[in-house]
């Protein structure tokens, strides 16, 4: 494969301006001021030499991004002829003891109005999580007059249609920042609005999760439960406030919408793409997979069919050894980009936790400060249609009750739907009761997939739903 390695930082512009936000359901947000109207490229501030941050969210993230603006303050003013000043930091529970010192001059808020309605807050953070409150901080924030870093994945692609309207109202210098939300600290999101401008992105696929990266390297390398991982991920900052957006793809799904966006320039609903997460894998797929040559990965894939039409779907996919995503374990995310122009760009990186995040927030805010411009925030729109559908080889694991026939019955359902078969794997029956075995197919439609398993599903052997999972790339065993 040709690889490319690339970190790539980028520029970015903003024009934005009022907007009266009529969506908002604002309990504890009562007033919106309007934004100034402005022409030039330079942020709103407060004042010449100090850039003043309001951050939402004392938690993992916000944590890192208070601490980080400490222990570079001065590196910080050098490089951009400011102070960043963090004025206040609004949270939950005022009470609740923090992992973190606050700057001298810092007040802990509970209420969201402390920040929203103070004009000499420049910037507003919203790291706090969350779909709702946060969609009413970012809301009016911007049209406070208010720049906005966000690390919030699920906030976006859930409203991206109407934070790009509003965006487009805005005509000040406010900004929209969101390196963080996708893939933690690697800089993918300046990448995709930046360095593909004269390409054609064919297929995007990836470990876009940490937390679930995380735990199957815990499950498969270090023999860890699915509870001991899912609770060491959590300790370390990895998962969710809620756990079930990583370990059911929901969190990677919202990441991968928002970078469809980006590269293919389509407003995709997110439940029209196929989600599925790890909580169906068995220690028996890890088996089969190692019998295979390869080991399991919980992937994001988007990828353009010969039409031109583009497909996607989140679920655990098969990934053999010699394949670069294969040894990317721990929170480590990596996005591989196959490109007409770049042919292969390989992204690797710290893709949850404290700091790899916060580090984006804070490039984000540092450009601020610095007065770069911003890109368009997610790229133009395009045509582009979404189909449900696409074309791979797939494993599929079988539960079964030992009985004669099995097998025959496997392989005419298999031909009913034009699936052929290329293997199957099985190993020695231990308990009758308690046996599955896996067919690995050879490149079919997904939707035949589906109906092969239905039809199995139907026979009287077979026990639970049967299992199943893409293998990624069709020249697998080459
Ligand atoms: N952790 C990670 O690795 C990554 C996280 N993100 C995103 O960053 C955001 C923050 O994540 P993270 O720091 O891990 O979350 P945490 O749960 O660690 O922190 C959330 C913080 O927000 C505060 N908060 C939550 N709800 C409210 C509310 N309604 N009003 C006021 N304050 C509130 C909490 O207050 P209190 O402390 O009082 O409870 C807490 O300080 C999320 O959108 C997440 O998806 C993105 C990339 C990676
Ligand atoms: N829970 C997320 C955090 C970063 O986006 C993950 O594990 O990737």
């Amino acid at each position: 494969m040709n690889l490319q390695i690339a970190y790539i930082a980028a520029a970015a512009l903003g024009r934005v301006s009022s907007f009266t936000p009529s969506t908002i359901s604002t309990a504890r947000q009562t007033i919106f001021r309007s934004a100034s109207s402005s022409t030039t490229s330079t942020l709103n501030m407060s004042s010449e030499d100090t850039i003043t941050l309001g951050i939402f969210g004392g938690g993992t993230v916000g944590g890192g991004i208070v601490e980080i603006l400490s222990n570079k303050a001065d590196y910080f003013k050098q490089l951009t002829g400011k102070s960043i000043e963090v004025k206040k930091v609004c949270v939950r529970d005022a009470s609740k003891p923090r992992d973190f010192t606050l700057p001298e001059g810092c007040s802990i808020v509970t209420s969201y109005d402390d920040i929203l309605n103070d004009d000499s807050i420049d910037v507003a953070v919203e790291v706090m999580g969350g779909t709702t409150d946060a969609k009413d901080v970012v809301v009016g924030a911007l049209t406070n007059g208010k720049s906005v870093v966000t690390a919030n994945k699920a906030l976006i692609a859930k409203d991206l249609p109407e934070i790009e309207t509003l965006l487009s109202t805005l005509e000040s210098g406010t900004q929209f920042r969101y390196e963080a939300a996708v893939c933690g600290g690697i800089p993918i999101i300046r990448s995709m609005q930046s360095d593909f401008v004269g390409d054609n992105i064919q297929l995007m696929c990836g470990i876009i999760n940490g937390c679930t990266n995380f735990m199957l390297t815990a499950m498969d390398r270090d023999k860890k439960s699915y509870d001991e991982a899912l609770s060491e991920a959590s300790a370390l900052g990895y998962a969710e406030a809620d756990p079930t957006l990583d370990v059911g793809g929901f969190d990677a799904r919202s990441k991968l919408k928002i970078l469809m966006r980006l590269a293919y320039g389509m407003n995709v609903e997110e439940d029209e793409i196929s989600c599925r997460g790890i909580t169906e894998l068995t220690k028996m797929d890890f088996e089969y997979a190692k019998m295979l040559g390869g080991t399991i990965k919980l992937l994001g894939v988007a990828e353009k069919n010969d039409a031109g039409d583009v497909s996607a779907y989140v679920a655990p996919c098969y990934v053999t050894n010699e394949d670069a995503l294969s040894s990317v374990n721990g929170a480590t995310n990596a996005i591989e980009v196959l490109s007409d122009n770049l042919v292969s760009s390989i992204y690797i990186g710290q893709g949850a936790g404290r700091y790899p995040t916060a580090n984006s927030c804070i490039n984000d805010i540092v450009a601020l400060a610095k007065g770069d411009q911003n890109l368009l925030p997610f790229n133009p729109t395009s045509e582009t249609k979404f189909v449900n559908n696409y074309e791979s080889v797939f494993y599929l694991r079988l539960n079964y009750r030992d009985q004669v026939g099995i097998t025959r019955q496997v392989g005419e359902v298999c031909e009913k739907h034009g699936v052929s078969i290329h293997s199957i794997l099985q190993n020695p029956v231990a308990k009758n009761q308690e046996s599955a075995f896996a067919i690995v197919t050879d490149k079919v439609d997904y939707a035949a997939i589906l109906k092969v398993l239905a039809d199995v599903e139907a026979l009287s052997w077979c026990k639970g739903k049967p299992f199943y999972m893409p293998v990624l790339r069709d020249d697998w065993q080459n």
